[in-house]
Formats: structure tokens, C-alpha cells, sequence
């Protein structure tokens, strides 16, 4: 499992980690990190020429320790100081003793930067870490443009400064790194978009943090999936292995109701159950599947359902559905369609799949606000709905109604945003609850396989949902491995 922790919770740690240690000595560990991430970076140090961007903080501090790591291996090193009068002073001192250069504020100061800037091979950002509030401030939003604008390679220190650590938001001028080398654990903000997006490829560097067990933000990795994964054992059959209810599709959308059907039959259930009015068409192309023209209510027994996907205007089926004392699963129209005290009040478990726009409507605000701060709004729906939710997006967050640790899936490819790919992932999250999996796995082990079942379908080409579909097999082969 890869975790992340607040603010909070780094500060804590560290303030009883720095009790134990000599001064200066986590500094260390972290400016230690930094340089040979930089060193990789660069290739070759001996005659770089590399600019630091120095806030007034700690970070800044990390900056000018690894910078004066690289000007002992000879690279030329710049330190452009944002806060002069606030510069890390161990920091500053030690760069000038491994003969780096220093330029501070005044006239001239932004035309020297952006020149140093633009021949630059490596620009390191210490302008702001885990102490930074709200987007950059003006002059540091400058030197993060030219980095931006620049051939150098840009590598953040801790985060990419103007990006909130602990949310993943992003309030204003933010710098764009590379990589980011981040000190004692991942910070949500690295993990959720939009701030993902600025922190490029991340590295953890471990200075020997203790950590508390409950992290803020975790996100599944291979064995964790494998360990999740429903397995037919000897005594295993159909009904045994789950069944699941799929209540999907209408007249004028019955291929949602078939990508829902493609997506159950690989999520592990024994068999999938079909009522609405795309039978024949999921028929003709799933013949394995068992299908009913009566109600949900009336269609015979299943351990889970799927409501939703395609469904146009048909509440009935999303209030009888949500009767079942059985797990169910609310996407696409049926999130519409379901009423929010009826979810509350139900006993079994309830896992609802909104993307931003639905998620939005849900909450009565914008879509932007939602994509703008994903974490906040998947807790919230949450709270709301006395449910479990997973909020889709290229950072799939998944949340449970009673607080905790929130889930995010690192799979997620940007060709999984084509149509009916959200309806493959119902069916297939809907297979995993009635195979017995928590909400929160079904939708984050569901997350994961569709995200890499993603990923093998589109080998960089476009896919379509049934390409996904097929390809969760392969996925799932992946993750046992
Ligand atoms: N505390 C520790 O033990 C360790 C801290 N480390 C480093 O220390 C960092 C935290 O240091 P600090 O607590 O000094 O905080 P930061 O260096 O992250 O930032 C605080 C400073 O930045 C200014 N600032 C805040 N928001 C800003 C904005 N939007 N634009 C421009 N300036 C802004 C503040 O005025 C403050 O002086 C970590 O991110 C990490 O890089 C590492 O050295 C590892 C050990
Ligand atoms: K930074």
C-alpha cells in the first residue's frame, strides 16, 4: 500500500524524530536525498549548471544543502534568493563554502533570474514545502514561468511550491516540476489532481519517519489488489461465487446496459443477472448472461447490484433496487434518480460512481469546484449520503461515509475517458461487491483493474469501453502475477 499523510501528521513525526537526532541532521538526510535524485537527473554533474529557487523557509534550506552538494562534484550552482533576509542561513553558508553563487532581490533581479534560467540545465525548486499556503506569490510565480518556459529540468523539492499539500488543490501560480522528491512519506496533494499533474514523476525519499498506522490517503498496489481478489475454491459454484444484478440500459440506451454486462462477467461473480429492456441486445452478445423481464424485485436472487447506467428516466428500477438488502452499486442516471434519504437508510451497503459533472449536480455546485478540490467533494458526498463513493476522474478517489482513510487509484489512464467505460467499471465494481468485497474494495480493486485493463487495452493507441472490458482479464493476470 502506498500512503499518504497530512501536513499534520509530517510535522508530528518529524518534531519527535528531530528530538532524537543531532541538529540539522533530518536537513540532511533530506538535502542527501535531493542531490542524488538531482544527480540522476542530471547524468553527469561535473560542469551542469544548475539554478536554485530558494523561499524563505526550510525547503529553501534543502535546496541550498543539495545545491552545495552538486558544486562539491562541480556543478556551477546559482542560488536565486526570493527572501534574502529570511534565507535558510546553514543553507546559504553552505553553498557559498562549496563556491555557489547567490543573486537577491532589487532591480534587475527578475532579468538576471530569467536569464540563469534559460540556460539552465537543472532548476530546483525550494520556494515553498509543506509551510506553503495559497498559490505562489508574484515574483516566485515568475521564476516558476520561466522554469516553465525553460529546457532545464525542473525537480520540486518536497512538493511543487504553490500547491496544497494536504488536498491537492491548486489555488494559483503553481510550479510545474519534472520530478518531485518528497521527504518522509507522499502528501495527498501528490497523489490527487489537480496538483498530481505539477509534481511529475514522484521520489520518495526516507529520512526515518515514524508514521502513525492511519494514513490520510492510500492508494492500492499489486498485492494488495491480488490479496483482494475473489478465488473460486473447490466447493465454489456460481451462486456460491455471487451473482450479480445488473439493472441497466433502456430503449435508447441498451449498450450501456451490454458494457455493464461485459464488466460483470470479469469481476469474479459466478453469473450475471439482467433485467431491463436491452435483454435481447445483451443476449445476443453475452449468451451466458441470465436475463429477466420482470423487476429487480422479482428477478430471483442476487448478492449485488448494479443500477444505473443508461438508465434514462426509470426510478422504479433504482427505488426497487435500493429495497434489496443486498449491497448495491448507484452510477450514471441512477445517481439522479436515487433518493438520498432512501440510500441513508439503508442497512446493506451502498456504493455510488459519479463522475465530476455527476458528482457536481449531487452536491448542487459547479464541476470545476469539484475537479478543483476532488477530496473535499468525495468526503462530502460521503458524509451526504451516508454512502460509500467513488469519485471517477484521472485521480479515482474513493471514500467511506464514516470518515477515514481515503482511497485513490493510481491506475487511471487519460484513454479511459471515452464513452461507456464508466458503465464496464459498474459492472465490473458490482461483480467484486457480490463477490463479497467491501464497498470501498469492490470500488477501489474495481478502479484498479479497469485503470490497467485500460492501460493494456490502449498500448497508446484510442480504445473503446469493450476494448477495456476484454482486457481486465489481462489485468487481473497482471495483478496475481
Ligand atoms: N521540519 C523538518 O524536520 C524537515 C523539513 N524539511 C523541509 O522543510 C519544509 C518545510 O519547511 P518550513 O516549515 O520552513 O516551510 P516552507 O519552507 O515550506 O515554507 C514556509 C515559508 O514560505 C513562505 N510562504 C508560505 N506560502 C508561500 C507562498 N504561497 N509563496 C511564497 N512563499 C510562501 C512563508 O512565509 C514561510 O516563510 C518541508 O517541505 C521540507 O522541504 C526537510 O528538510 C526534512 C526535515
Ligand atoms: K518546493
Amino acid at each position: 500500500m502506498r500512503t499518504a499523510y497530512s501536513v499534520e501528521t509530517v510535522r508530528t513525526a518529524e518534531r519527535e524524530l528531530m528530538a532524537r537526532l543531532p541538529e540539522g541532521a533530518l536537513m540532511q538526510r533530506a538535502a542527501a536525498g535531493l542531490a542524488a535524485a538531482c544527480a540522476d537527473v542530471l547524468g553527469r554533474v561535473y560542469g551542469s549548471r544548475v539554478v536554485l529557487l530558494v523561499g524563505s523557509g526550510d525547503n529553501g534550506g534543502d535546496a541550498l544543502y543539495a545545491g552545495a552538494r552538486l558544486a562539491r562534484r562541480g556543478a556551477g550552482v546559482t542560488a536565486l534568493l526570493l527572501a534574502p533576509e529570511r534565507t535558510h542561513a546553514g543553507g546559504l553558508a553552505a553553498l557559498r563554502g562549496a563556491g555557489g553563487n547567490t543573486v537577491t532581490g532589487g532591480d534587475g533581479f527578475l532579468g538576471t533570474a530569467q536569464e540563469l534560467i534559460g540556460r539552465a540545465d537543472l532548476v530546483v525548486d525550494g520556494i515553498v514545502g509543506i509551510g506553503g499556503k495559497g498559490g505562489l506569490r508574484p515574483d516566485a510565480a515568475t521564476l516558476a514561468g520561466f522554469a516553465a518556459g525553460s529546457r532545464a529540468v525542473v525537480v520540486a523539492v518536497d512538493l511543487p511550491s504553490g500547491v496544497e499539500a494536504d488536498t491537492g488543490e491548486v489555488l494559483g501560480p503553481a510550479v510545474h516540476a519534472d520530478l518531485t522528491v518528497t521527504f518522509g512519506t507522499h502528501k495527498p496533494g501528490l497523489l490527487i489532481d489537480p496538483a498530481r499533474e505539477y509534481a511529475g514523476s514522484v521520489r520518495l525519499v526516507d529520512i526515518g519517519l515514524d508514521l502513525p498506522e492511519r494514513a490520510e490517503l492510500e492508494a492500492l498496489q499489486h498485492a494488495d489488489v491480488a490479496a483482494r481478489l475473489p478465488a473460486p475454491g473447490a466447493e465454489s459454484d456460481k451462486y456460491r461465487r455471487g451473482v450479480v444484478g445488473i439493472a441497466a440500459g433502456s430503449a435508447r440506451y441498451p449498450g450501456a446496459a451490454v458494457l455493464a454486462v461485459s464488466g460483470a462477467l470479469r469481476g469474479g461473480a459466478g453469473a450475471v443477472r439482467y433485467v431491463g429492456p436491452a435483454a435481447d441486445a445483451v443476449i445476443s452478445r453475452f449468451p451466458e448472461t441470465l436475463v429477466s423481464d420482470l423487476g429487480p424485485a422479482r428477478a430471483g436472487r442476487v448478492q449485488a447490484w448494479v443500477v444505473g447506467p443508461g438508465a434514462g428516466d426509470d426510478a422504479s428500477a433504482v427505488a426497487e433496487v435500493l429495497e434489496a438488502e443486498v449491497p448495491v452499486l448507484v452510477d450514471a442516471d441512477g445517481l439522479r434518480l436515487a433518493d438520498r434519504a432512501t440510500v441513508r437508510g439503508r442497512t446493506a451497503p451502498t456504493l455510488l460512481t459519479p463522475h465530476a459533472g455527476e458528482a457536481a449536480a449531487l452536491l448542487g455546485v459547479s464541476r470545476e469546484s469539484v475537479e478543483g478540490a476532488r477530496l473535499a467533494s468525495v468526503r462530502e458526498l460521503a458524509a451526504r449520503y451516508g454512502a460509500t463513493v467513488l469519485l471517477k476522474g484521472s485521480t479515482t478517489l474513493i471514500a467511506d461515509p464514516g470518515g477515514g482513510v481515503v482511497r485513490v487509484n493510481p491506475t487511471g489512464t487519460a484513454w479511459l475517458a471515452t464513452a461507456g467505460s464508466g458503465d464496464v467499471l459498474s459492472g465490473l465494481a458490482g461483480s467484486l461487491l457480490a463477490s463479497g468485497l467491501s464497498a470501498s474494495d469492490a470500488g477501489s480493486v474495481g478502479a484498479y483493474l479497469h485503470g490497467l485493463a485500460g492501460r493494456f487495452a490502449a498500448d497508446g493507441a484510442p480504445v473503446g469501453a469493450h476494448d477495456v472490458a476484454e482486457a481486465v482479464r489481462d489485468a487481473w493476470r497482471d495483478v496475481m502475477g
